[in-house]
């Protein structure tokens, strides 16, 4: 039987999506137009299906959007020289390459290639580091979006102890930085964790990123933990494909106080906070160069 209230990803991310087109007509009459770039390379569909979302989203809020499809042969010079005419674009704010590139493609090369003031993903070493030193830098979607998912639900974090699952560039690492800069107590578990499954029964919070369907059931659960679930796996069971995440749902709410579902939870909350980040990046690039935006009066 569950017990567990249900974190609803959908409704936290129409909330920040209010917030950011509030925002977004405030820039706009500055004379600001908020624009995203979104790069996508090669055939994926599940980054075909994201990156039409993204899109979506942006032009729901007021984001303009610029897209580029290129295809699964292009050279990595072709994409890095793409990335360098964003970066000098003005009226570019944000960069978004979609991950993951072809094998061919140096990801790493790419990511530090875009301006660390256009990286609205998070992921240029420069804001890495930011954010483990603690400072206001772009922060990666889909960690942030948990942190508010777990802000809204619980309040304050301080003093809590929050088990990271995980230990991924994209997720597990910032999402580890980021309960540290809210006051939690973080451990991270990974594949040679010993005992993990005890480990993890000492938290309060639990943030599951290991990319293995169901991995994490009532066994690792600390009664009344919140449980927050980032894995995004398609198995078929039952003759049909499914949607399912690292955490087995069935089994472990009826232990946690709270847990997200998959889908509805973490999911919409990382396309959310990459439209929060565009607006973050369109309003410090005006910040930084105030000429651009009134070049004869200011
Ligand atoms: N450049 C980036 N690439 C990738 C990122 C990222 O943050 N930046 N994250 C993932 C993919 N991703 C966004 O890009 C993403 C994944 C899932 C969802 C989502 O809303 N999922 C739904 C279910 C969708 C479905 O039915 O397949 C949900 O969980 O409810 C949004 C964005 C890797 N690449």
């Amino acid at each position: 039987m569950s017990t567990a209230r249900l974190i609803d990803g959908k409704a936290a991310a129409a909330t920040v999506l209010a917030e950011v087109r509030g925002d977004v007509d405030a820039l706009e009459a500055e004379g600001i137009e908020p624009t995203l770039a979104v790069v996508l390379v090669g055939d994926d569909p599940a980054s075909h299906v994201y990156v039409r979302n993204k899109v979506l989203r942006a032009g729901e809020v007021g984001i303009r959007s610029l897209e580029y499809r290129l295809g699964a042969d292009v050279s990595a010079d072709e994409l890095l020289e793409l990335i360098e005419r964003l970066n000098a674009d003005r009226d570019v704010h944000g960069i978004l390459v979609q991950l993951p590139l072809p094998r061919h493609i140096d990801e790493n090369a790419v990511l530090e290639a875009i301006d660390p003031r256009k990286d609205v993903d998070g992921f240029h070493s420069e804001n890495v580091g930011g954010l483990s030193q603690g400072r206001e830098v772009l922060t990666p979607c889909t960690p942030t979006g948990c942190l508010r998912l777990l802000q809204d639900s619980l309040g304050d974090l301080s003093g809590l102890h929050a088990v990271v699952v995980g230990r991924s560039n994209i997720v597990g690492k910032p999402m580890a930085a980021l309960l540290l800069q809210a006051n939690c107590s973080v451990t991270v578990l990974h594949s040679r964790s010993r005992d993990a499954a005890a480990l993890c029964r000492q938290a309060d919070i639990v943030v599951a990123a290991v990319g293995r369907p169901r991995m994490i059931d009532a066994g690792w659960l600390k009664p009344g933990a919140v449980v927050i679930d980032v894995g995004i796996n398609r198995i078929e069971e039952d003759g049909r494909s499914r949607l399912v995440g690292d955490v087995d749902f069935a089994s472990a709410s009826a232990l946690a106080s709270a847990i997200t579902p998959v889908p509805g939870g973490v999911g919409p909350m990382t396309i959310a906070y990459l439209m929060k980040n565009t607006l973050i990046a369109a309003r410090l690039q005006h910040a930084a160069a105030p000429e651009a935006v009134c070049p004869s009066t200011c």
